[in-house]
């Protein structure tokens, strides 16, 4: 039968990556995604500016909200220090199998806790299965529809602090508008839109980061 397109993106990175590398692995994917095979992958232009939030709030502890093949779980985890904690979140579990390959192959299992389940159902159970106080990062790149739900759920399980960094992937497109008028309305939030594109296209997207203010 004919493989699936994470597959594929898993063949590249076997094929192109350094093993161990985690910036070979980033850039294997990007090649194969803008010149083989469109993939949802954060990307490159996006993912300059994930890493400059990361680099900026240099997080100790990182919640992720769908790894699909573990692009961006990659991205984040290669600018965290050792003993940081990336968890991330996937509801397909064809999706984690590859992800988990692709992390592996960076080198990245110690910072990473891949979770197969739905972000609703395991968000409020972070605390105590990861012995969790606060997350310092958060970046929502799951079903648009679930970052509002879920983020009044991350706080109502009180895993945010004064200072706490939200940032949404495709807040354009496909878009989460609910979540844009809720952050950028509330009290609670100090919010910043970067304008950037679709990964690998030149559709406008964009990412929105948005400080929790306690
Ligand atoms: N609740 C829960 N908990 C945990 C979970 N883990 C996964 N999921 C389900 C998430 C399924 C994938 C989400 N990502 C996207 O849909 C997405 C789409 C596009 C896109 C597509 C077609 C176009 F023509 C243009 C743009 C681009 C992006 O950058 C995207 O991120 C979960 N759900
Ligand atoms: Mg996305």
């Amino acid at each position: 039968t004919r493989s699936t397109r994470p597959q594929r993106l898993l063949g590249a990175v076997q094929k192109s990556a350094t093993r161990g590398d985690p910036c070979s692995v980033v850039n294997a994917i990007d090649q194969f995604c803008r010149h083989t095979e469109w993939a949802m992958n954060v990307g490159d232009e996006k993912g300059c500016i994930l890493d400059s939030v990361v680099s900026e709030v240099n997080p100790a502890t990182v919640l992720e909200l769908g790894t699909y093949c573990g692009y961006s779980t990659v991205r984040i985890a290669r600018l965290l220090p050792p003993h940081a904690k990336l968890i991330t979140l996937e509801f397909n579990p064809d999706f984690a199998a590859i992800a988990r390959q692709v992390i592996a192959w960076a080198g990245m299992e110690e910072k990473v806790h891949l979770v197969e389940g739905a972000s609703g159902e395991w968000i409020p159970k972070i605390k105590e299965q990861f012995g969790v106080k606060a997350l310092d990062l958060v970046f929502l790149d799951h079903w648009k529809d679930q970052y509002l739900p879920d983020t009044k759920l991350i706080e109502e399980c009180g895993l945010l602090r004064k200072g706490s960094v939200l940032l949404a992937d495709n807040v354009i497109f496909p878009g989460a508008p609910q979540y844009l008028e809720y952050v950028r309305s509330s009290q609670q939030y100090e919010s910043q839109y970067f304008k950037s594109h679709l990964e690998y296209t030149k559709v406008e997207d964009g990412l929105e980061k948005s400080v929790f203010l306690g």
